[in-house]
């Protein structure tokens, strides 16, 4: 992408102060950095030029949002170049992990230096918008890679290929966390056949997670109260209790026509997460699983 075109602002100037109160020790466990450009340039294959949304911005977000911690995901705009969400994870004092996203021919040498620099998990990306290929069988061997790290594969798929996908995430052989649901039709409600066939990859294998996140995505364009999403991820919440995470998304990739207020983004928290003990689930005991382990005991 050129330097010369206009970049992109996908986030809220001044989001709300929440009323929802998250339990102490909360993790944002799907957020990105963008940049500071002109330290980590954007990759050569970007498909949006972000302004810069970088590590202190995002550790504002998480102070004002009530948060404790944050998983910083590569975005794609960076490529694969981790070197933005390295430095966000080493600004943080321990406060944030990540998740990578790596060019199948890394060495064996770099993926222990971004176990170091905090990185738990690869990231695969099968959406046509945000890149130009995804290898399966490249990928596969990643998975088979990063196995031996205690790492777990987030993959990003949309519902449309849900089922044309299932023998390639059955073969992956490490814990899978699915971004945003695989991008259900929420408007079909907790039963439509887009929330059946996501329940049917859950149940397929106890060690598939999912992220319940982007009520302002999976509602484009007809934005907040967002009611179909809470009607329709509530009982999945419910359901999987004890594999379900929560972020804020921000700063929002590719939503710069429908910015999320975050404040609102959290206070949808206790519509699908009703009780105290699956909001603690859902943001403390869960991600901790995944990202500190070591400090559970
Ligand atoms: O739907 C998207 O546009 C999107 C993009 C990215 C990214 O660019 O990495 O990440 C996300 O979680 C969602």
């Amino acid at each position: 992408m050129s330097e010369t075109q206009d970049r992109i602002i996908s986030w809220h100037a001044s989001p709300s102060k929440p009323a929802y109160t998250p339990p102490p020790g909360a993790v944002d466990a799907h957020c990105h950095v963008f940049g500071p450009m002109a330290e980590f340039p954007f990759s050569a294959k970007a498909k949006y030029l972000p302004g810069d949304a970088g590590p202190d911005m995002l550790f504002a977000l998480r102070d004002h949002l009530g948060f404790s911690r944050n998983v910083i995901v590569q975005a794609s705009c960076h490529g694969t170049d981790n070197a933005a969400t390295l430095n966000g994870i080493a600004k943080s004092n321990g406060k944030a992990r990540g998740v990578a996203v790596v060019d199948p021919a890394i060495s064996d040498a770099e993926l222990e230096r971004l176990h170091e620099g905090g990185i738990r998990g690869v990231r695969f990306n099968f959406l046509k918008r945000l890149v130009d290929d995804a290898p399966k069988d490249k990928f596969l061997e990643v998975a088979r890679r990063i196995k031996g790290l205690g790492w777990h594969v987030v993959i990003y798929f949309e519902a449309d290929i849900l089922e044309e996908l299932r023998p390639f995430l059955d073969a992956i052989p490490t814990l899978i966390v699915v971004d945003h649901m695989g991008r259900p039709d929420v408007t079909q409600g907790p039963d439509g056949a887009d929330m059946k066939a996501f329940r049917a990859l859950l149940d397929s294998r106890e060690d598939i997670w999912t992220k319940v996140t982007c009520p302002d995505r999976l509602e484009e364009p007809k934005g907040p109260p967002w009611d179909d999403f809470a009607r329709a991820v509530a009982p999945l919440v419910a359901d999987y209790q004890d594999r379900v995470l929560w972020g804020t998304d921000w700063p929002h990739p590719n939503m710069q026509n429908a910015i999320p207020d975050d404040g609102a983004l959290v206070d949808m928290i206790p519509r699908i997460a009703p009780t105290a003990e699956l909001q603690q689930k859902l943001l403390v005991t869960n991600p901790m699983r995944l990202y500190w382990p070591e400090e559970l005991g």
